[in-house]
């Protein structure tokens, strides 16, 4: 047999007869009640997998191990340099944290389809609220922490919690974050009225509570009762999560309980090679999909130890603290994006600080969040000796489209790719017409053919029709994956960029038109434009560009200085926007599109050529000399 044969054969079966496919992989699962349909395609495009079928997530993660020899085995690890803090729990001392929360939670009133949000930093008590509500049948929302009340306030809105489980404060290099006054100026600003939060008190920043809303974390677990495990549908929501729109309106993707539990059960053993009783660590936040997948819910229900990092890959202490993490703790893998890895290579470009480390159990680097650069890809290949997979995945899809499945087969690595579709992923490049490209190599939008496979992307959280229209319209029976790319003849993907103005900062997916909302909003300002300018470390930043009223005649700094302090208020620190510029105009086309790809490339100092449709090309001049100003390259 030919290396790839054992994946093609896989990836196949999982095509032509995708019931029968995932029915065996759903053996991994415990359910409470058998499916009626493994499929269900009555309401196409809206897909359901295993339908008629019950279970419970957290009871997968975590009861379930209990009863069948894993109750001392350490489900997580928690290890925090930012408070100098390690601690370990078996699965029976999860199981026991989660079954009391769960009962604080359920004395609030909160039952099966109730929305609760999380605003937590990374300690084990957000894994804790997670399985919590999983346990109850309760929806969870785990809101960033990296994110501006603004931001909270909109989610809120959205789905209309009944609770909110915060901490007081969270632990960022050198600042604590205080969680709580973004909360209750959250909850002012929101429409919907949070009847009721849950406050974990840590002592950098105790917060005050509110009186008649807000509980004490520690009181209200210490005087519930634990709760069972509650079957829902595996068609039930387990989570939403928000991602950027294109414009302020996040959007709420909904995953479910079943379809899901059975694709994370799936992907840890044969993508990422991890097998029941070993190590894991994904290095990512609980308020990102990495960290729903593959900090909590997959390891755990898989039977893996999982590692909660409170951290930086740099400067806490040191860009040996990832080494130090995986040799203490003897993880055999690591998932992390590439922006973390640039800031090790960048820190410690020759790894002298790998060589204070004992590295021998670790199998595999797993890369995702942005495109792996092919530079830190080969410096990380050369450092650690072992096969550094990066793998392609987003926030709608719960798990990998596409990877390098170390645990069925691997696969030689091509630098570039993100390797080969996942199970279930019957992935085209298509042209403006919506035609699959029979040219292998050239780039087109990619799209996968509906259904997507289990565990992704049933629907938006109240909002059907916006499902449709973002994500199955333009190309009738596909998922637009909104990301461009191409497939090469050994069927290897590639995926080069973004179709729409989503731009990737270190790792975190944020829209340049909810910025330009933003800076559209100061009283200064006529007109702008963001783009994202490529960065050395953190893969692209938002740049600005400002026009300001006539009669406008402040200093200009003070300016750029107010709309920088107005993203951080109003998205939050997260967006990374600390630039802009003044400019007399910008660059449109003759019927008024602005020109921000002819920009970006400017900024980048890459080859670009005069639009034929524009209005002036004088303004294409006053960009690049308020570039280069900037410190932004512009070739022409
Ligand atoms: C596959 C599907 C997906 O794509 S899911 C998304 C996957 N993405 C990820 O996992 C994200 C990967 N990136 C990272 O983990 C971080 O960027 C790493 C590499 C660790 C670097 O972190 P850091 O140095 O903080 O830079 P940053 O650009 O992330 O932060 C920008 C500013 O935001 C702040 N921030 C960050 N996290 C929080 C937080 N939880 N609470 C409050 N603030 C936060 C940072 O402090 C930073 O602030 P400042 O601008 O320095 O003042």
């Amino acid at each position: 047999m030919a290396v790839g044969d054992t994946y093609r054969a896989l990836h196949q079966r999982s095509l032509s007869d995708p019931e029968a496919f995932w029915a065996e992989q759903a053996k991994a699962i415990d359910w409470t009640r058998p499916w009626d349909k493994v499929l269900d395609a009555s309401k196409a495009p809206f897909y359901r997998w295993f339908a008629g079928a019950e279970l419970n997530t957290c009871y997968n993660a975590l009861d379930r191990h209990v009863q069948r020899g894993r109750a001392e085995q350490p489900a997580l690890i928690y290890d925090s340099p930012v408070t100098n803090r390690k601690k370990s729990f078996t699965y029976r001392e999860l199981r026991d944290q989660v079954a009391k929360l769960a009962g604080a939670i359920a004395e609030q009133g909160v039952t099966k389809g109730d929305r609760v949000i999380i605003y937590m930093p990374m300690i084990p008590e957000a894994v804790m609220a997670m399985l919590a509500c999983a346990r109850l049948g309760a929806v969870h929302s785990v809101v960033f922490g990296g994110f501006a009340a603004n931001e909270l306030a909109t989610r809120i809105d959205d789905c209309a919690p009944k609770l909110v489980l915060t901490a007081s404060c969270g632990i960022e290099p050198g600042r604590v974050v205080k969680y709580k006054p973004l909360l209750d100026q959250a909850i002012e600003l929101a429409t919907h009225k949070i009847p009721r939060c849950i406050v974990f008190q840590r002592w950098q920043a105790p917060a005050s509570l509110v009186k008649g809303r807000d509980l004490d974390w520690n009181e209200a677990v210490a005087a519930a009762q634990p709760r069972g495990c509650m079957p829902v549908k595996a068609t039930d929501p387990l989570y939403i999560l928000y991602t950027s729109g294109t414009t302020g309106q996040p959007k709420g993707v909904v995953r479910d309980n079943g379809g899901y539990a059975v694709a994370l059960a799936w992907s840890m053993q044969y993508l990422y090679g991890v097998n029941p009783g070993e190590i894991w660590w994904c290095a990512s936040d609980v308020g990102w999909v990495v960290g729903h997948s593959y900090i909590a819910y997959g390891p755990l229900i898989h039977g893996a130890t999982t590692i909660l990092y409170e951290g930086k890959p740099v400067g806490t202490p040191d860009a040996g603290a990832f080494w130090r993490v995986i040799s203490e703790h003897k993880a055999v893998a690591l998932f992390t994006a590439p922006t973390a890895f640039r800031a090790i290579k960048k820190e410690d470009p020759d790894g002298k600080l790998l060589k204070q480390y004992d590295l021998s159990k670790f199998r595999t680097l797993f890369l995702a969040g942005e495109r792996g650069d092919p530079p830190t890809i080969e410096w990380a290949q050369k450092l650690l000796g072992v096969p550094i997979v990066d793998h392609w995945w987003q926030t709608e899809t719960g798990w990998a489209i596409c990877g390098n499945f170390v645990g069925l087969e691997p696969m030689p690595v091509k630098l570039g790719s993100c390797s080969v579709p996942a199970p279930g992923w019957n992935l085209q490049v298509l042209d403006e017409q919506g035609k699959p490209i029979a040219k292998q190599g050239e780039v087109g939008a990619l799209a996968a053919k509906l259904p997507l496979p289990p565990g992704t992307f049933p629907t938006l959280w109240n909002a059907d029709e916006r499902f449709r229209q973002a994500y199955l319209a333009d190309y009738p029976g596909y998922y637009k994956t909104g990301d461009a790319g191409f497939i090469d003849q050994d069927g290897y993907v590639s995926v080069m960029t973004r179709v729409d103005d989503v731009i990737n900062v270190a790792g975190h997916r944020l829209s340049t038109g909810q910025i330009e909302e933003v800076l559209g909003s100061h009283n200064d300002v006529a007109e702008c434009a963001v783009i994202g300018v490529a960065d050395e470390l953190k893969g692209q930043v938002p740049f600005g560009f400002l026009v300001l009223k006539a009669g406008v005649d402040r200093p200009r700094e003070e300016t750029v200085r107010e709309v920088v302090q107005l993203v951080r208020d109003r998205i939050g620190p997260v967006a990374f926007f600390k630039t802009a510029i003044i400019v007399p105009r910008l660059p449109k086309t003759r019927s008024g599109k602005i020109l921000r790809g002819t920009m970006q490339k400017i900024a980048d100092g890459e080859p670009w050529k005069m639009p034929a449709t524009i209005e002036d090309p004088a303004a294409l001049d006053e960009i690049t000399g308020g570039l280069k100003t900037a410190g932004y390259a512009g070739k022409g």
